[in-house]
């Protein structure tokens, strides 16, 4: 995934400043968003496609030109060295300088008026049958505006006042968003620890567990960390546990900046038993992730076929193996970052039966939610488009549960 990419120490853009990656990955996200639009205005210019690199090369060009107001010239002697770079597209250099200029003469309404770019069919049809047309066309919309950055403070009381140290805004679920960020660790607060950067909806699935200081916590998908840190600042006793060691190895990362200590295990979730009971089981189970297409907008393109199976068969194990983990009287909230009823919906209905866990309904009211945004069962469906002044929140489905 394009975040990853441009992370990984041993990635593309390794080589550069922090400060030219986050504009590197800035610039790949705008062009993916709008990837149908620049290919249908390149195509006008153009007899026919290119091979990739001069293609991709001059996508670029046209998001920045066009999208993010970047004086041509810069943007088009950019694009002619990528394709000059190659011997596969050297003898290109001079189309890509052609149509480059072509691009320097258009304003931002040759894209912005186009209709807007639809999901792969796939994912496109279960957004359908889900939300119906017209939430899937408020969806797509979603998809194109640039996300802002959201916080979570690590004193949740402290919103107001953090609230206006960094000009952010305060949201009512209590996280705070900044609408021009600048750079993330140069901000007040970042180096002492008060709070890490987390989408407003992802905050939430935490939040429902309401007061669990000195509770015995599982977080069962625990990388990166997000929730992990939150369940640690709420004084929960955490264990953390992943998959993956790589990705675990961001949790310690992450936690020990903020100084806080919880139990790591590296294992498979299908596999590990516990040596005790829990009080409360955090189930943020790997899912499609489609939900989050808007901080993610090259995930129609690594995955545009929606192969589910393995996904729901293993959300639903998990779920019955967790329930048999927890204390009596003890909860569980289940969240994935997916805009599919089977990842979400569906997945607590099966799971009721043969465990005794119950649906407990959410207080969305008192959590910040709109009363719209929970659904007949009590759990809370959140979608892109929703707050769409505010800059919209990443998709998600959360349910809480409570083991009789
Ligand atoms: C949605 S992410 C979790 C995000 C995390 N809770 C956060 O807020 O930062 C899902 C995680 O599940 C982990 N995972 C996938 N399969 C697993 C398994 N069988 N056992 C344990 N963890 C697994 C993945 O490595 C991934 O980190």
């Amino acid at each position: 995934m394009l975040g990853d990419s441009v992370q990984r120490e041993d990635g593309p853009l390794a080589k550069l400043v922090p400060a030219d990656r986050a504009r590197a990955q800035s610039l790949a996200a705008l062009t993916l968003r709008h990837m149908p639009r620049i290919d249908a205005v390149l195509a006008e210019f153009m007899d026919h496609k290119p091979p990739l690199r001069a293609l991709n090369a001059l996508r670029v060009c046209a998001a920045e030109i066009v999208l993010d107001g970047i004086p041509a010239h810069g943007a088009v002697n950019a694009a002619v060295e990528i394709a000059r770079a190659s011997q596969k597209t050297k003898h290109l250099a001079g189309m890509v300088n052609a149509v480059g200029r072509k691009l320097g003469e258009l304003d931002v309404s040759a894209l912005q008026d186009m209709p807007v770019p639809q999901l792969p069919k796939a994912l496109r049809g279960a957004i359908v049958k889900a939300f119906g047309p017209e939430g899937t066309e408020a969806i797509e919309r979603a998809h194109l505006e640039r996300p802002p950055v959201d916080l979570t403070l690590r004193d949740p009381s402290k919103g107001a006042e953090w609230a206006e140290k960094l000009g952010a805004e305060l949201l009512p679920t209590g996280s705070l968003r900044l609408h021009q960020p600048g750079q993330i660790s140069a901000l007040d607060g970042f180096e002492e620890g008060a709070w890490w950067v987390q989408d407003a909806a992802a905050a939430m699935p935490v939040r429902l567990m309401g007061d669990i200081s000195g509770k015995r916590v599982l977080d069962l998908c625990a990388a990166p960390g997000g929730k992990t840190m939150q369940l640690c600042a709420a004084g929960a006793d955490v264990t953390a546990l992943d998959l993956s060691p790589e990705r675990m190895h961001r949790v310690m990362e992450n936690t020990r900046r903020m100084g806080f200590r919880p139990r790591m295990e590296v294992a498979n979730a299908m596999h590990w038993t516990p040596d005790e009971p829990f009080d409360a089981i955090l189930l943020d189970a790997p899912c499609s992730a489609t939900g989050t297409i808007r901080r993610h907008p090259d995930l129609p393109y690594v995955r545009p076929s929606l192969d589910l199976k393995p996904l729901l068969d293993l959300q639903q194990n998990m779920l019955q193996r967790a329930a048999g983990w927890l204390k009596p009287g003890g909860q569980m909230v289940y969240a994935t970052c997916s805009l599919i009823p089977a990842e979400g919906e569906r997945q607590i209905a099966r799971a009721l039966e043969p465990t005794d866990l119950v649906e407990a309904p959410v207080d969305a009211a008192a959590l910040g939610l709109t009363p719209e945004w929970q659904v007949s069962t009590g759990a809370i469906r959140l979608r892109p488009d929703y707050w769409p002044e505010r800059g919209g929140m990443d998709g998600f489905y959360m349910a809480r549960l409570h083991k009789q």
